[in-house]
């Protein structure tokens, strides 16, 4: 039949629901077992007989006719007086534009069976949601791909990355400006990795005091120090082990934590604190840096062998301000999270507010933007963000003051400006970005961009950078 083997053809077509194919004047030329049974009429008789003539109500002939398929709950009689209610599909064969024949089978026994169907898919998919959020809640996962908001070319770019790290097994290091979703990242690819029903472990490199760090990473034994807890203490690591171990601020890791971490990597394996025995662990890293590691390295401030292993897979965040056609999808995804969160109804953003919200400067990038709708919807009396409400807000008018007077990133951009103004915005932009991540300390800060203190004060000066101006530019990395 049609070429197809027997063997096939009973295979595929034996084991399914009623199915029946006719040739073009709509003779049976197959009927398969189920049919048999369900008409009680036998093969022999079927196979070269008029479908109308045994069956009342197929709608064979108008499939053959019109060229379209038929479907639908029918009730459909034998012409030996049995019922066979059910959805039946009535299809038109095509042999180049001619139709040759009609492919018959039903899915459902009735449109309710169909409608069970549905659900139970319905509740399947609800018990797979709840599974994968337990899973996600067990292994510390918080965030997956799904989570990450955004069309434009920059966040596909950036989500085929995630998949492509969450199918390596490769260190990653994620670089970017703060609020990007740097950590949204690494949760991602940890949650679309093999590691995920382990451990996601987040160490937030500069939130531990420098005597710390080594028994956090590391752990200790009983009776190490002073204080000590009985039975002694499992270390990130261990905690992470068949897991990912994500190192938020690795920029903050210091010199004598550096050699350490870079021991680990190599050898993959550990050693509790007040012990010499050495624990196997198998562990994937991702870590993340809000300054580059690169210019860290040039200043002695990082160790370079540490830089090459952790450097494996990179990810560079791209900032809110090169990916402007997000910020409508992003505005309304938190604005219904936020509304969620606080129990409120909003119903959206007035078009000069979402048109503002383009418009403006994102030093602090997506948590920035998290923290101005957060405000605005403080502010709005009504269930809708206007410009008002965002205007009203506390603080924003040195947000407004930021970006008339250190409109910089836009100012560098702005292909109208002369080449000699174009280059002092970004030299105001890399002090202001360098002093943010160094914490003011100007010593350092001169050192990152090799230059004096002297000529760093002399720049402070002749670009009137104060502390508050600083201070706005780094507010948003501490809002965290
Ligand atoms: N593309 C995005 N879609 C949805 N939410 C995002 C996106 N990017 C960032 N966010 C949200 O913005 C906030 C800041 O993100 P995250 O903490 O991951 O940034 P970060 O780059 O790690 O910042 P930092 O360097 O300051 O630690 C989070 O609440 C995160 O969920």
């Amino acid at each position: 039949m049609f070429g197809l083997p027997d063997k096939c053809v009973e295979l595929i077509f034996e084991q399914a629901g009623i199915i029946a194919i006719t040739d073009k004047q709509a003779k049976y030329v197959y009927v398969n077992k189920r049919w048999e049974e369900d008409t009680g009429i036998p093969r022999e008789v079927a196979v070269g007989s008029y479908n109308h003539d045994l069956i009342e109500g197929s709608r064979a002939i108008t499939a053959i006719r019109t060229g379209k398929a038929v479907t639908g709950d029918m009730l459909i009689r034998t012409k030996n007086g049995r019922d066979l209610p059910g959805v039946m599909t009535y299809m038109p064969i095509f042999n180049g534009d001619e139709v040759v024949g009609c492919f018959i089978s039903s899915s459902f026994l009735s449109v309710d069976q169909a409608y069970a169907f549905l659900e139970r898919i319905e509740s399947i998919t609800l018990e797979y949601e709840f599974l994968k959020g337990e899973m996600r809640k067990r292994s510390g996962t918080r965030y997956s791909v799904e989570d990450i908001i955004g069309e434009s070319d920059a966040i596909k770019f950036l989500k085929e990355q995630i998949y492509f790290a969450g199918a390596s097994n490769s260190t990653v290091l994620i670089e970017g400006e703060t609020g990007t979703g740097k950590e949204l990242v690494a949760h991602s690819i940890h949650s679309c990795s093999l590691r995920n029903v382990f451990p996601f472990v987040k160490v937030n490199c500069s939130a531990i005091p420098d005597n710390l760090m080594e028994s956090e990473f590391f752990g200790y034994d009983e009776g190490t120090f002073t204080g000590a807890k009985k039975g002694g203490k499992r270390g990130k690591f261990e905690k992470a082990h068949l897991g990912s171990i994500f190192l938020d601020e690795v920029n903050h890791l210091n010199l004598t934590m550096q050699p350490k971490l870079l021991r680990v990597l190599q050898e993959k394996e550990i050693e509790r604190l007040g012990t010499s025995e050495s624990i196997p662990i198998d562990v994937r890293v991702i870590a993340a840096s809000n300054v580059s590691l690169r210019k860290l390295v040039n200043c002695d401030q990082f160790r370079e062998d540490l830089y090459y292993r952790l450097n494996i897979l990179t990810i560079v965040m791209p900032p809110l301000r090169k990916r402007r056609e997000d910020i409508p999808l992003l505005a309304n995804h938190i604005l219904q999270k936020l509304s969620k969160q606080m129990g409120r109804n909003m119903q959206g953003i007035s078009k000069d507010a979402l048109d503002y919200l383009k418009e403006r400067e994102w030093h602090g990038n997506v948590r920035e933007l998290q923290n101005i709708i957060e405000r605005g919807m403080n502010a709005a009396r009504k269930d809708f963000l206007t410009l008002e409400c965002l205007r009203n807000q506390d603080g924003m008018e040195d947000t407004i003051t930021v970006r008339k007077e250190g409109s910089f990133l836009s100012d560098y951009e702005d292909s109208s400006k002369p080449l000699s103004k174009r280059k002092e915005c970004l030299e105001k932009e890399a002090i202001l970005e360098t002093l943010k991540s160094c914490n003011h300390n100007k010593t350092q800060a001169a050192k990152m961009l090799n230059i004096s203190r002297t000529l760093l004060y002399k720049k402070l000066e002749k670009y009137q950078i104060n502390e508050s101006d600083i201070l706005i530019h780094k507010g948003n990395h501490e809002m965290k």
